[in-house]
């Protein structure tokens, strides 16, 4: 599978991408295929599986079980170097660069480096930056960060723009799960008018409107979990 060749076509083709977010600490593994036969039935792309948290190690369990029942991109966004598995298809490899703590920008990384190197996980250096989506997310409390507000703009097509420069192959605009606002569209024309690589957007968009909002400000892909969480029938039309 190539997953980074796959996502730089659409965006040359102008096709928007779609990820829904499956969270280890809330799938209800039972539910699982009545869940993707939702996800299936809809316009999702990719799936996205993660969490700021996964105390009981469920990803595991709910990575093998996505691989048996469907056949689309299973990408790991993880949380902590904990929750690298190697039954995914690739991993974005995220350094927190909106903020200064060095064991997000670095540390976690380093810690994964030696199990990615005898798995084979397509790797996708992934710069990340928090903004501020109205309420304290679990990133922030996790990762012990101050995000970026939506009003310093200049910082955040700065940061994103440096984040390309270190070599990151995508960059992603984050408002944290469950985000009282969304990044603003604003930020997203800003950010995709100075980076070349793929942009993907996500946290707190909870319906259709906001969803098509952000793929015109520039989104290549946009991230949905809460929205699908609280109902399954999101994506339906
Ligand atoms: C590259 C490797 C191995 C690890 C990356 C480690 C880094 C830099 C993480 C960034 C900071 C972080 C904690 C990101 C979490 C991203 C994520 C999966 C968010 C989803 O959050 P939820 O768990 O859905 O939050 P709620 O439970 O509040 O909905
Ligand atoms: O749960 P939501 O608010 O959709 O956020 C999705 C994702 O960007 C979180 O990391
Ligand atoms: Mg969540």
């Amino acid at each position: 599978m190539n997953i980074y060749k796959n996502i730089l076509s659409a965006k040359t083709d102008q096709k928007k991408l779609l990820a829904v977010l499956l969270d280890p600490e809330k799938v209800d593994i039972e539910k699982l295929p009545s869940f993707l036969d939702k996800i299936h039935k809809s316009m999702v792309t990719h799936i996205f599986v993660g969490g700021s948290t996964d105390e009981n190690q469920q990803i595991e369990t709910l990575v093998n079980a996505l691989k048996k029942l469907s056949k689309l991109p299973v990408i790991l966004f993880p949380g902590s170097s904990e929750q690298v598995i190697n039954a995914a298809d690739g991993l974005l490899f995220l350094s927190l660069v909106s903020g200064r703590n060095s064991e997000y920008l670095i540390g976690q990384q380093i810690k994964a480096a030696q199990t990615l190197k005898r798995n084979s996980l397509e790797i996708i250096p992934t710069g990340y930056l928090l903004i501020d989506g109205g309420t304290e997310t679990a990133v922030q409390r996790v990762s012990k960060t101050t995000p970026l507000a939506q009003d310093q703009l200049k910082e955040i097509v700065s940061t994103a723009l440096a984040s390309e420069y270190l070599g990151q192959k995508l960059i992603y605009l984050e408002a944290g799960s469950g985000a009282k606002k969304p990044v603003s569209t604003t930020i997203i024309k800003e950010v995709k008018k100075q980076i070349s690589v793929p942009l993907i957007v996500g946290g707190g968009i909870r319906n259709k409107q906001q969803l098509e909002q952000a793929y015109i400000a520039g989104a290549d892909l946009v991230v949905i979990g809460t929205a699908f969480e609280l109902n399954l029938n999101f994506f339906d039309s």
